[in-house]
């Protein structure tokens, strides 16, 4: 940590890059989220005037093996391109700091609608929760685990639909291989995790999700304690009680979820036939690749170019070398508009 001044002010940090009002196209307006290494900033694209969120971490904050898994963590998020995942428009970096424009989901965290709003009906879970598994479905198929799922990461945009984000934890995964860093928040982590066993990776994102189908439901977590121990048992006991007006089908769900063997609890493919997840819908939410948006679509470089006057190979340039500049970030901000 960079030597604090005398001043008191939040940003204790010698970083001159955290007194700025804006970087590049970008006016900050307020600040969204603080965390012990990086800052979230609601911020406004002068030339389209849309809504971001940059996050902007301190590099002088971070040691090498930090500054390795921030790095990690950007290829993931250039990688992911899904409708209920934050996208990532641009990545800015100077010499202190690197400052991440991203989705604005201004909708806030499903956490707080839950604690505002209570438990959900079975009918708008599942909506919430097939959005969530379709995102999630999409990352494993890109070999990728978010590893700290939980209600808090779990955003809301302007019509309340889901946008997971914070891959901080997030990282790629061998499907004959081991991982073995423990992960994620323990009200949400799997029984393996407390006992220090490896693990191949989909499944511990699997028992995350059984235990946000739980929350979404019933307003409460599955297991608790009141301290680590008192979890790691409950988690590890794997007993959770279901309410009585929880649907037997939901409890069938849940019970597919939340199994302790991690062996059993492989991945997403038995939602394909499900019955409470596909109640009233023709197709799974896992079923097939939904995630790749259109893109190099010709209104939108047709109006970067006469509006903007930004030829049309520059664009496809960035777009096709996953170039992550102020050229690429014109476009998605105008293609998500
Ligand atoms: C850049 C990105 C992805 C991010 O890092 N955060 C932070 C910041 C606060 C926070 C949190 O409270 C939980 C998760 C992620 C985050 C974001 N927060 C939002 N919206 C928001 C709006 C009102 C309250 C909380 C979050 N949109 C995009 C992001």
């Amino acid at each position: 940590m960079a030597p604090s001044k005398s001043r008191k002010d939040k940003d204790d940090t010698n970083n001159p890059d955290f007194q700025l009002n804006g970087i590049g196209n970008y006016l900050f307006q307020k600040t969204v989220g603080e965390g012990n290494f990086a800052k979230v900033k609601l911020a406004k694209h002068k030339i389209t005037g849309a809504e971001v969120a940059i996050k902007i971490i301190d590099k002088t904050t971070l040691d090498e093996k930090k500054l390795g898994k921030l790095y990690r963590e950007v290829r993931i998020m250039k990688l992911l391109n899904h409708p209920h995942i934050v996208k990532l428009y641009e990545v800015i970096e100077t010499k202190y700091t690197v400052f991440l424009v991203m989705e604005y989901a201004s909708g806030g965290e499903l956490y707080d609608y839950l604690v505002v709003h209570g438990k959900m009906k079975e009918k708008e879970a599942r909506i919430k929760f097939r959005q969530i598994l379709s995102a999630v479905s999409y990352c494993h198929k890109k070999r990728v685990i978010h590893r700290d799922l939980k209600a808090e990461n779990l955003l809301l945009d302007s019509n309340l639909d889901i946008k997971i984000a914070d891959f901080g934890f997030s990282n790629y995964y061998d499907p004959d291989g081991k991982l073995d860093t423990f992960c994620g928040s323990p009200p949400y982590a799997a029984p393996e995790l407390f006992q220090g066993k490896r693990y191949t990776g989909p499944e511990v994102d699997v028992w995350s999700l059984g235990v946000i189908l739980y929350v979404l439901t019933t307003g409460c977590l599955p297991f608790d304690g009141k301290n680590l121990q008192e979890m790691r048992e409950s988690v590890c006991r794997g007993k959770y009680r279901i309410p009585f007006y929880l649907s037997d089908v939901c409890e069938k769900l849940l019970r597919k979820f939340l199994i302790r063997d991690p062996y059993k609890r492989s991945n997403l493919d038995f939602l394909n036939e499900d019955p409470w997840i596909n109640d009233g819908f023709t197709e799974s939410p896992v079923a097939r690749d939904v995630s790749t948006r259109v893109y190099e679509d010709d209104t939108i470089i047709k109006l970067l170019e006469t509006k903007y006057n930004i030829p049309p190979e520059s664009v496809l340039k960035s777009l096709r070398e996953n170039i992550y500049d102020d050229v690429a970030a014109m476009y998605y901000l105008l293609y998500y508009d």
